[in-house]
């Protein structure tokens, strides 16, 4: 049984701790923490978990063996850090950290101890929805692939949301994926601006992105984070042959009152429960089978913060903005299943 302590107790740490404690197998949470202290109590108590004052001592915690990070972002590289020197593996949610440095730092710090230890919660990597997409890909039954469309659409964000966000927590995830869906890193990146929607208030909301890949597939993403009907996730491929998109919003259609309707997800947890769900899972797995995680690397994650970097920049200057990534260590060659 692996014993895990998780550190942040909001929306996605609660929603975590559910999936470990009833859904999935060979795991048990021992140990939670969180600034907010009450926080932290309620969903201890309810889980039978100890709850713990910082989160330094629930790394240290000799009744946790892997640790799962579910602060807020400019958290993350701390108690990554605490983890590597602890020699504990640490599943660490997006973004893994906030700057690119910060990401570097663990980059190096993972590699001074020679073994991985993190990994990154990038969990469209397990969706079947995208599974299926990068199957078909890597058939080579549509020829090269040529561009890819993307839209990452929320229904509404938290207040302390801020425009850079709209690449750095948002698109984020469409960076991750078309490193992981094509095999190879993103070179450049502009953002244009459309009109702003009336529901964002002073967010420059949407935004197009345009990354450059390697081989010259060029993806654009639309991020509309207050769109207002609902989480919608879109992608298509456009190969030479032929094209290849993410399935159905729903595995439901109603027709109903005259019309036919396939229902949107609420948010990013109706979405991906069943991503999450195999993330987790495979995570547990690798852990328990020789203590080393497989999926999204603390590699990934600092190669997705400079994209994103680059994004930022992009969106502040208007400029055409090139994505220049530090040497990949060793450690990190070998190919991850997920
Ligand atoms: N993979 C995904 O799709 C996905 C979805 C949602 C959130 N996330 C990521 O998960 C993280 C948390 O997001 P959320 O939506 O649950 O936010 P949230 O605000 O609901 O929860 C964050 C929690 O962290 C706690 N916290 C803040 N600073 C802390 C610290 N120093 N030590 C311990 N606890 C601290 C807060 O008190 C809060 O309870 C973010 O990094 C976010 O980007 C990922
Ligand atoms: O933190 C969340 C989460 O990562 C969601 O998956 C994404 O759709 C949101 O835009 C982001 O704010």
């Amino acid at each position: 049984m692996l014993r895990v302590g998780v550190i942040g107790t909001g929306m996605i740490g609660q929603d975590h701790i559910r999936r470990m404690t009833s859904v999935l197998a060979g795991v048990t949470v021992t140990a939670v923490a969180d600034v907010n202290v009450d926080t932290a109590a309620a969903v201890g108590s309810s889980v039978g978990a100890r709850v713990h004052e910082s989160g330094e001592s629930l790394i240290l915690d000799p009744s946790v063996d892997a640790v799962v990070v579910c602060s807020w972002g400019p958290t993350h590289e701390q108690y990554v850090l605490a983890s590597i020197a602890a020699g504990k593996p640490v599943f660490c949610e997006k973004p893994l950290a906030t700057t690119a440095e910060a990401c570097l730092r663990i980059v190096e710090a993972e590699t001074a101890h020679g073994r991985r230890l993190v990994q990154v919660g990038y969990m469209r990597r397990y969706d079947t929805s995208y599974r299926a997409l990068k199957a078909v890909l890597d058939t080579g039954q549509l020829g090269a692939p040529l561009m890819m469309h993307c839209a990452h659409r929320n229904p509404s964000v938290p207040g302390f949301y801020e425009k850079e966000m709209a690449i750095t927590d948002t698109a984020v995830h469409e960076i991750d994926m078309v490193r992981w869906m094509f095999g190879e890193e993103i070179t450049a990146v502009r953002v244009l601006t459309p009109r702003r929607s009336g529901n964002g208030g002073d967010l420059q909301d949407p935004l197009l992105l345009l990354f450059e890949m390697a081989d010259g597939v060029l993806v654009d993403v639309e991020t509309s984070v207050n769109i207002r009907y609902g989480y919608d996730i879109r992608g298509e491929i456009v190969g030479e042959n032929g094209t290849a998109a993410l399935g159905s919003l729903s595995p439901v259609r109603v027709r109903l009152g005259g019309q036919a309707a396939d229902p949107v997800p609420v948010d990013w947890r109706e979405r991906f429960l069943g991503a999450y769900d195999v993330e987790f899972q495979e995570w547990i797995d690798a852990l328990r089978l020789d203590g080393r995680p497989v999926g999204p690397s603390a590699w990934d994650g600092y190669a997705a913060a400079v994209v994103s970097d680059a994004g930022v920049a992009a969106l502040r200057t208007g400029e055409r903005v090139e994505v220049a990534l530090a040497e990949k260590p060793k450690l990190y060659d070998v190919e991850v299943p997920a």
